[in-house]
């Protein structure tokens, strides 16, 4: 019996607590919101790609008919226009589920797609999403949705506010929607990020910056009110009701009421307080997941080299732990669940197996058509940048000399070389493996590591250091 199968004692048709304990659940979140009983909770998803739109429709599912009580949006650009082979695959789509057919013909939107896949309509990505598809992800029907494509009116009002960009486009449209926020009266918004990826700030210092400092920094929002949710997690599998757990990260004040409220049945969500070091975490799998794939690729998957990967992968994520957190066992679980859960299905990997098959080449950019933003891409230019600086060394332990954390990190290098200076070729991941010093690199590593001796609390952004270098960019 799949996970997603275990019965409660009273689910609701949605297979979720009941109508009175959904408005409860609800109705502590329009308090903490201070609404008055005429007012709705505003709800709004930014961002429609796969995770980001699974994540409203979710939430669509379980509380969208308590109107009066609350409101579900979710923003994307207007104007993308949808191929013709695009928009014959979505209709083989429809054809094959009755239920999606019936909806679409009981709501009068059916012929616009029998009419698209005959080339004589085009079809555009935000009125799609509205019938619940969407385009990262066409093969996971969503559930309706209600959809903006004026950030202003999406934004200015909310009160819940759901990152689902990309986390190199977080900056750019917060900062935009913290114009809208400036003018507004009243209690502030709270935001939950889903991005996973960071930034590298050089100045005044290297560190890592991650979402929820650039919404922070970006939009002006105090940082108790900027949450990371993170977990093993592929939208289409969490919205088919695949068992999934997660953990929202953040203050005290907001992450217990909104991950009780988020929670389903099938979607357990525990709260934790260590926001950033779970954001970078978020990062840091993407970089190794994109390795696997190549490895996998370029060795027509050796289980061994695999395997192979897979202990190296790890001994350098957790160097990279020890470098940027006072308790990096703490990390190791969620880490290591991440990355799994990536290298079995997510895009990084996906994108690793297709550079190796010469399928793509890094030319071609982060955001493949159909699958959406390869954040392990810019995540590795990030770490890169962080571990090669001049003033982050730590000490080598078989000779006592200083040297650049990079130098421990053979395959985070070897990436860097083939996504971003583009001197290697796919196979350079093979030579990154192969021991040279007769040394086990594992050992290396915890030699260099143990009684935290290599954690930098500076690596990271707190609050102060985003002012400096926010300060330092002016
Ligand atoms: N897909 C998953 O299963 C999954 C699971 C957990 C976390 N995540 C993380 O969540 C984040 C979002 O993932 P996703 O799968 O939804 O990504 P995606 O690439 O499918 O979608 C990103 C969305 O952002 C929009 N966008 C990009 N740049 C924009 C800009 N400048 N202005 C406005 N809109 C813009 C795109 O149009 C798209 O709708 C990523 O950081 C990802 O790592 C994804
Ligand atoms: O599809 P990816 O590679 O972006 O990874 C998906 C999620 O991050 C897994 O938790």
């Amino acid at each position: 019996m799949p996970m997603g199968d275990v019965k409660e004692d009273q689910p609701s048709e949605n297979g979720n607590a009941g109508d009175s304990a959904l408005e409860e659940k609800l109705d502590v979140l329009r308090k903490l919101f201070n609404k008055r009983d005429e007012d709705q909770l505003r709800i709004v998803g930014v961002g429609a790609g796969a995770w980001g739109s699974v994540f409203i429709a979710q939430l669509q599912n379980q509380y969208g008919h308590l109107r009066k009580k609350v409101d579900i949006r979710i923003w994307r650009r207007p104007g993308k226009a949808l191929s013709k082979e695009f928009a014959e695959q979505l209709f083989s789509i429809i054809s094959g589920n009755e239920d999606v057919m019936r909806r679409l013909i009981r709501s009068y939107a059916y012929a616009k797609y029998a009419e698209a896949r005959l080339g004589v309509r085009t079809l555009y990505a935000d009125e799609i999403l509205k019938d619940g598809f969407c385009v990262n992800m066409v093969n996971t029907p969503l559930c309706p949705l209600n959809v903006v494509t004026h950030l202003q009116e999406a934004t200015y009002r909310a009160d819940i506010v759901i990152n689902g960009l990309p986390s190199t486009e977080t900056r750019k449209v917060f900062e935009e929607i913290g114009n809208f926020w400036r003018e507004r009266q009243g209690m502030l918004p709270v935001v939950i990020s889903l991005a996973k990826g960071v930034e590298c700030v050089l100045q005044p210092h290297p560190h890592i910056l991650t979402p929820c400092m650039m919404i922070h920094q970006a939009a002006g929002l105090p940082l108790e009110n900027c949450l990371y949710l993170g977990g093993p997690n592929i939208a289409a599998e969490v919205y088919d009701g695949e068992y999934a757990n997660a953990r929202l990260c953040g203050a005290d004040k907001w992450r217990k009421p909104l991950a009780e409220f988020v929670r389903q049945r099938n979607f357990a969500v525990w709260d934790n307080s260590d926001l950033i070091t779970h954001e970078v975490m978020g990062g840091l799998k993407n970089v190794y997941a994109i390795g696997a794939g190549l490895v996998a690729a370029v060795t027509q998957e050796s289980a061994t080299s695999k395997a192979v990967y897979f202990a190296h992968c790890t001994s350098e994520m957790i160097f990279i732990t020890h470098l940027l957190a006072e308790k990096p066992e703490r990390l190791a679980g969620p880490l290591l669940a991440d990355t799994y859960v990536t290298l079995l299905k997510g895009r990084n990997a996906w994108y690793g197996l297709q550079l190796g098959n010469k399928a793509l080449t890094p030319e071609m950019g982060e955001n493949i058509p159909g699958k959406g933003m390869i954040q392990g891409i810019s995540a590795v230019g990030a770490f890169y940048d962080l571990l090669s600086h001049s003033e982050t060394p730590v000490e080598n332990p078989e000779t006592g000399e200083k040297t650049q954390p990079i130098e421990l990190c053979p395959i985070l290098k070897t990436l860097h070389r083939i996504l971003h200076t583009r001197e290697a070729d796919p196979t350079a991941i093979l030579e990154a493996l192969r021991d040279k010093d007769n040394v086990d690199p594992s050992h290396r590593i915890m030699m260099t590591v143990e009684g935290g001796k290599a954690y930098n609390p500076a690596l990271l952004a707190t609050e102060h250091s985003a002012a400096e270098s926010a300060a330092h960019a002016r």
